[in-house]
């Protein structure tokens, strides 16, 4: 028999679970009432303005931060009693944060490279030639295989995201989290990371991914589930095509806003 998380889902394909799930800081609330279940073959896009609790989210499904309320399960470890440093490396996670954090002059190479080792910064070691192998195969699927042996600090900031995704993917996470992938990129270079991240989520054997935004424009086809997060509580969460209405954006941002759908993009606007 097969165990079941109470919702006749098989608890072996949840890649995060949390019931119940809130966050408090200094007598604020940054998440209510969290349930959230993210199966393997899922991808979601969290969606909703600023300080709507998306990075808080973020941070509790990486193992990053503990629930002040109720329970989070990630990959089937429970975050408070499981060993965080054993299970980060399972997860992939890019953000802008983690981009400040890499010194400028890392090789863009031994910055993907070193995920494996989980190491942030020049790392000396020699590596050896499969995981080097493997982080140019990344690069090249990322389409910046030519920067290679270029240093971080050089690159634009479309090149760092893109890198920093190819890092996030070198350890063959069963989790890719993205926060705000896109921010900062020109139109070129957003569209660029919308269908690579398309080709990534229509990839079977790819992890499950949770991408956070700010933008309908920038869902890649391919994402199949999405959350709107408002004031830290969830609008509506569950299928792509049934969240994503004009009445739930509303309310989530607040605003008459028209949404239209084009293939498998969306375009939203405030109504005058
Ligand atoms: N340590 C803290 N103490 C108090 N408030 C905090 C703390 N950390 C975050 N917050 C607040 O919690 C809210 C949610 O933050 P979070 O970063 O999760 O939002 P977000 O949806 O990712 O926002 P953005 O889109 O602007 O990045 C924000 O209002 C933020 O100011």
């Amino acid at each position: 028999m097969q165990a079941t998380a109470g919702d006749g889902v098989d608890v072996t394909d949840l890649v995060v679970r949390m019931d119940g799930v809130g966050v408090r800081r200094a007598r604020t609330s940054l998440l209510r009432k969290v349930d959230w279940r993210v199966e393997l073959d899922e991808r979601w896009v969290v969606l909703g303005p600023n300080g709507a609790g998306k990075t808080t989210l973020l941070k509790l499904a990486g193992a990053e931060m503990h629930p002040t309320t109720g329970q989070v399960n990630v990959l089937g470890e429970k975050i408070g009693r499981t060993d965080v440093f054993e299970l980060r490396p399972r997860i992939g996670f890019c953000s802008a944060a983690l981009a400040a954090r890499v010194p400028g002059e890392e090789q863009v190479r031994d910055l993907v490279v070193s995920a494996g080792y989980a190491v942030l910064g020049r790392w000396r070691e020699q590596y050896d030639a499969m995981d080097t192998d493997r982080a140019d195969e990344l690069l090249k699927a990322m389409g910046i295989a030519h920067l290679g042996d270029r240093t971080f600090g050089t690159l634009s900031e479309g090149e760092r995201k893109r890198t920093l995704i190819a890092r996030a993917l070198m350890t063959d996470p069963e989790l890719l989290l993205m926060d705000e992938p896109a921010a900062g990129l020109d139109l070129g270079g957003r569209e660029d990371l919308v269908m690579r991240l398309s080709a990534l989520a229509m990839d079977p054997d790819a992890p499950a991914m949770v991408l956070v935004t700010h933008h309908v424009e920038e869902i890649p086809p391919g994402f199949t589930h999405a959350m709107l997060l408002r004031e830290g509580g969830v609008v509506a969460q569950g299928l792509l095509t049934d969240v994503l209405t004009e009445r739930n954006l509303a309310e989530t941002f607040g605003q008459d806003l028209a949404l239209q759908r084009s293939g498998d993009r969306y375009f939203a606007w405030r109504r005058a």
